[in-house]
């Protein structure tokens, strides 16, 4: 097969040259025995975009033997914090030149909205990148006295070793940056998994590995299926830590993997049903602009979409009629077109797994308020779908959708109104809307969540720690809290004075 694929781009005479191998020790090469192909899809209108090579086992323990030797050499404690951030802030520099190219990659790959791929996908990577590239030179320890005259304690934070990082589909380039970057800050070498619905743009910016001059062995990238390169790399002996962001069921069983072959460290970022409460103080149409956002941005593809909202009775009527508006204004196309405000979702088995649960809605009895029909045509687009007259048993209540649907129920009590919020498996993310600052203060700390935007939804910032509660995950991403999770602490005890008698 060949290595590089030319993509034309729709709607321009332009095309993006995307290697097609695996990327090991700054090469792209092809596997070392498999025939497997992954056969990339644009979500928009179902045409084959490239294939590249689907790597086995095999692979996933050439990449690991990559980085390991690149851990123990010229990376890991052989590299200052001021190289490990001057190489950082360069690859910021060059996934930011090639802003619009990763775009278009990303929205041909994915679907997504090209205007939201460089400004907000990309455009948040490159800060992701820079700002851990700010840490690389501070991580630091502790000095801890023990007793004043004899002896002294200190800690260093040690690159916990070679990383497997396992990515999904939903935000490949971002997903992608929050795990490189902090990985790469603290000293720590890679193997990344993309997710083989949307391996093109990890292959990309594979490039700009070279190009930024990180040594051989730093970053590998093995485009893989998840029971073939995600399992290898979970159970690998020589790997250190895994990195997981994708569903609770893969992150089980990831764990699983880890806890039967080597005790990894392991951190998973995993699934949601995360709820939103509107209070009868609130701003509503405010409120309704950020539900909407909740549950359509990223066509609901999203692990903190506000998949359920409550609504206090008194002002229930008029806030639903004020979110089908906003709703119905959001265009949903193809995402190389400049008006589309949401894309496709990402595959076929994605569309049929939504539309499975609008089905399971009408069944059980909720009242489909706006969506729930297919358009005819190509492209797996799914129209913003809202249910009233839910119950918490229903499947569409309980169970993470991944797609622009929401469930909207009401509540009298604020009492009430947490019960519901907090009835489920999952605590990734909340929202809560009011104007009454006593409430937001008792409610925000009442929910069980990862994170809580009050007034506001699913605004994520590099220097804000982001993560689960419950079965959301393990571990968190961004802010410093995300060093933690790359290092491990060793702590050195020096005796300079205190003489031992012996026997005791
Ligand atoms: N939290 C989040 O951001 C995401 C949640 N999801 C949820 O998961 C559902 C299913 O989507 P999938 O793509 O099937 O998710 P998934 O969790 O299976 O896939 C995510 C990543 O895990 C890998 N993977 C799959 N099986 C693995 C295994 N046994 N060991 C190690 N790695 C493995 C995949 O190749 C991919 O790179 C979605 O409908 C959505 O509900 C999916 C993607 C992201
Ligand atoms: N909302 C950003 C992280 C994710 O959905 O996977």
């Amino acid at each position: 097969m060949a290595t590089i694929a030319q993509i034309a781009v729709p709607g321009s005479t332009k095309t993006i040259s995307v290697p097609t191998g695996l990327f090991i020790n700054n090469q792209f090469v092809p596997s070392l025995d498999s025939k497997e192909t992954i056969e990339c899809i644009n979500p928009a209108t179902e045409e084959p975009i490239c294939s590249v090579v689907a790597g086995s086992a095999k692979d996933i323990d050439a990449a690991v033997a990559a980085a390991r030797t690149a851990f123990t050499t010229t990376w890991g404690k052989n590299v200052s914090g001021f190289e490990r951030s001057r190489l950082l802030n360069k690859l910021a520099d060059l996934v930011e030149r090639d802003a619009q190219e990763l775009a278009e990659l990303e929205t041909l790959n994915n679907g997504k909205p090209l205007k939201i791929a460089r400004d907000f996908d990309v455009g948040d990577s490159v800060a992701c990148i820079r700002y851990y590239a700010g840490w690389a030179d501070k991580i630091v320890g502790q000095s801890i006295d023990i007793d004043n005259k004899t002896k002294v304690a200190f800690t260093k934070h040690d690159p916990i070793g070679v990383c497997g990082q396992i990515i999904p589909w939903n935000y490949p380039i971002m997903m992608w940056a929050w795990k490189v970057a902090p990985a790469l800050a603290c000293g720590c070498t890679i193997v990344m998994k993309p997710s083989e619905f949307t391996p093109l743009t990890a292959l990309k910016l594979s490039e700009l590995i070279v190009e930024a001059g990180f040594p051989p062995g730093v970053v590998n990238t093995v485009p893989s299926f998840g029971s073939v390169g995600g399992a290898a790399l979970s159970s690998h002996l020589d790997v250190d830590k895994v990195a997981f962001t994708g569903s609770t069921a893969t992150g089980r069983r990831i764990m699983e993997a880890a806890a039967k072959s080597n005790l990894k460290k392991v951190t998973l970022e995993l699934g949601g049903k995360s709820p939103q409460l509107i209070f009868e103080s609130a701003d509503l149409d405010q409120a309704a602009n950020w539900v909407a956002l909740g549950f359509l941005y990223n066509t609901g593809q999203d692990c903190t979409a506000g998949s359920r909202v409550y609504v206090q009775e008194s002002i229930s009527d008029k806030f639903l009629q004020i979110l089908i508006e906003k709703a119905k204004a959001l265009t949903i196309g193809n995402g190389l077109d400049e008006k589309t405000g949401g894309g496709p979702v990402v595959s076929k088995v994605q569309y049929d797994k939504i539309w499975s649960y609008i089905e399971a809605g009408k069944q059980e009895g909720a009242t489909c308020v706006l969506g729930g029909e297919k358009r005819s045509g190509k492209g797996y687009f799914v129209d913003a779908t809202i249910f009233t007259d839910i119950r918490p048993e229903m499947k569409i209540v309980r169970e993470e959708i991944f797609g622009p649907v929401l469930s909207v129920g009401k509540f009298k009590t604020e009492e009430e109104a947490i019960q519901l919020a907090n009835n489920t498996t999952y605590g990734l993310g909340a929202g809560l809307h009011s104007n009454d600052a006593g409430q937001c203060m008792r409610v925000s700390s009442a929910l069980e969540a990862g994170t809580v935007w009050i007034n506001q939804y699913n605004l994520l910032y590099n220097n804000v720690p982001f993560g689960g509660k419950k079965q959301s995950g393990i571990g968190r991403e961004l802010g410093s809290y995300a060093l933690d999770e790359y290092t491990s602490v060793k702590a050195i005890q020096w005796n300079y004075g205190e003489k031992l008698d012996w026997p005791l």
